[in-house]
């Protein structure tokens, strides 16, 4: 567990003693006549004076350490880094509370400058603050972007870069000692910029030359207001890029984290893929599935179900921001204060979900059919209220045709060995926020 992002130097070190001692100071007053009850922050592991809990935020599978707290301290765990507050919800309860009642209040992005303002994901409808308009929106492309992609998930887990915590860090040039994060930051830009603008230029070039082919990128194109050069239509173009470029980056890693989770699965669970199979050639009769299939495979809907809760992609959501402080519960809940629904709680409590951390696509089923009685791991697996994931129901969808289409005509099987022999499969996730 470490917090500082590895090579700060001394330099660094000053740099932010100062900013924590301006920041402590700024949040004492603050509090002081934001809550004149002094009602008591939720409750939380202790952490030490002024840094508070700087050295408890962990990084390596963050999801697994907030469920552990959630069990010590409650559904709901307060960590003041620096007199910055993070909320971690971990019970349906407190996620309908918060997400959902308290929705107007609850559905902010926090200011984020690693990956905004210094990475270059200001276009990104993910990361937008809540409430704004499209105006406000600045700003072999897929393997540019695939990169970039990394670079983000990682710069998404909670507490990695200091700089979130201290946006003033981001004016900290990249040759300052210890500023090796900027220089990510640098690269990222380059790449997102590049990854953005370059396809959708070809796009235009090939229309120009008759010899594109229709795309989602080709009508957003013909769309735009024909006067060349106008504002309106420079705006318009802006958005075109930014949605297109939202849809690769929010979709793809994390549909393909989904799609390698149920391989996984088959190599683990041969008896799983059998029934699966049984299923698709009783319904299919030798045809391959259509989307029209799907009310008559409820055992491939269990596990598009399965596959979503069992290895979470997005095990602790992405961060809320409180737009303004509030009070729940009797508890006070400072203004910024960073909120996130720990997904893996909620999707792996065995009060639930008995032998949780099994893959067992029968616990949705009940006489043949999906039980609604069973909670639905959509409750948590695409975060919460106004945020929630938009592009669901097509990754749901995208799931299913994929899982009935792999088990139509491929048998899965671990690979072999240099003796021929099937390699024995150790599940391993990444710590990113897409696992
Ligand atoms: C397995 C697949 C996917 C998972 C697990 C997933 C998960 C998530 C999560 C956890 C969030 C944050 C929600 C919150 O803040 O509470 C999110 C937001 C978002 N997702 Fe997905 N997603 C998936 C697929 C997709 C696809 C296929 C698209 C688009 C085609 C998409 C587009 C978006 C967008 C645009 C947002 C931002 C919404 C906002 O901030 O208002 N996602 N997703």
């Amino acid at each position: 567990m470490t917090y500082l992002p590895p090579g700060n130097s001394p330099y660094v070190i000053y740099v932010l003693a100062t900013l924590v001692a301006a920041r402590v100071f700024y949040t004492y007053l603050g509090r002081k006549s934001d809550n004149p009850d002094a009602l008591p922050l939720p409750p939380g592991p202790k952490g030490l004076p002024i840094v508070g809990n700087v050295f408890d935020i962990p990084l390596n599978q963050p999801w697994l350490v907030y469920d552990d707290w959630i069990k010590t301290y409650g559904d709901m765990v307060y960590l003041n880094i620096l007199g910055k507050g993070i909320l971690i919800l971990g019970s349906m309860e407190r996620i309908n509370d918060i997400f959902e009642k308290r929705g107007n209040n609850y559905s902010d992005r926090p200011p984020m400058p690693m990956i905004k303002d210094l990475m270059g994901w200001d276009f990104a409808l993910s990361f937008i603050t809540y409430g704004s308009g499209v105006d406000n929106w600045d700003n072999e492309n897929v393997k540019d972007l695939e990169e970039a992609l990394g670079m983000v998930f990682e710069a998404a887990v909670p507490g990695r870069y200091l700089v979130d915590i201290f946006p003033l860090m981001k004016y900290i040039p990249s040759w300052f000692p210890g500023a090796g994060w900027k220089r990510t930051a640098e690269l990222s830009r380059k790449l997102v910029t590049k990854a953005v603008n370059d396809p959708y230029e070809r796009v235009k070039k090939e229309m120009s030359e008759g010899k594109a082919v229709p795309s989602v990128c080709s009508q957003l194109i013909e769309a735009l207001p024909s006067v060349l050069g106008s504002p309106e239509r420079a705006k318009e173009e802006h958005l075109a890029k930014s949605i297109l470029a939202q849809i690769y980056t929010a979709g793809a890693d994390t549909t393909t984290s989904a799609c390698l989770t149920f391989l996984l699965a088959m190599t683990l669970y041969p008896e799983i893929q059998r029934k699966a199979q049984a299923e698709l050639d009783s319904v299919l009769q030798g045809r391959l599935p259509e989307f029209s299939d799907r009310p008559s495979l409820p055992y491939i809907n269990a596990m598009v179900k399965e596959t979503n809760r069992w290895q979470m992609v997005t095990p602790c959501g992405l961060y809320h921001s409180a737009t303004e402080s509030g009070i729940y519960d009797g508890y006070y809940i400072p203004r910024g204060t960073l909120v996130l629904g720990n997904g893996w709680t909620i999707l792996h409590d065995p009060q639930e979900f008995e032998s949780p951390d099994q893959y067992i696509p029968e616990r949705y089923l009940k006489d043949g059919k999906i039980n609604p009685e069973v909670r639905d791991p959509t409750v948590a697996a695409f975060g919460y209220g106004k945020r929630k994931c938009p592009g669901r129901f097509f990754s749901e969808d995208s799931l299913f045709s994929i899982i009935a289409h792999v088990l139509s005509v491929y048998e899965l099987k671990p690979g072999l060995d240099s003796d021929g022999k099937e390699v024995r499969i150790i599940p391993e996730y990444t710590s990113r926020a897409a696992s």
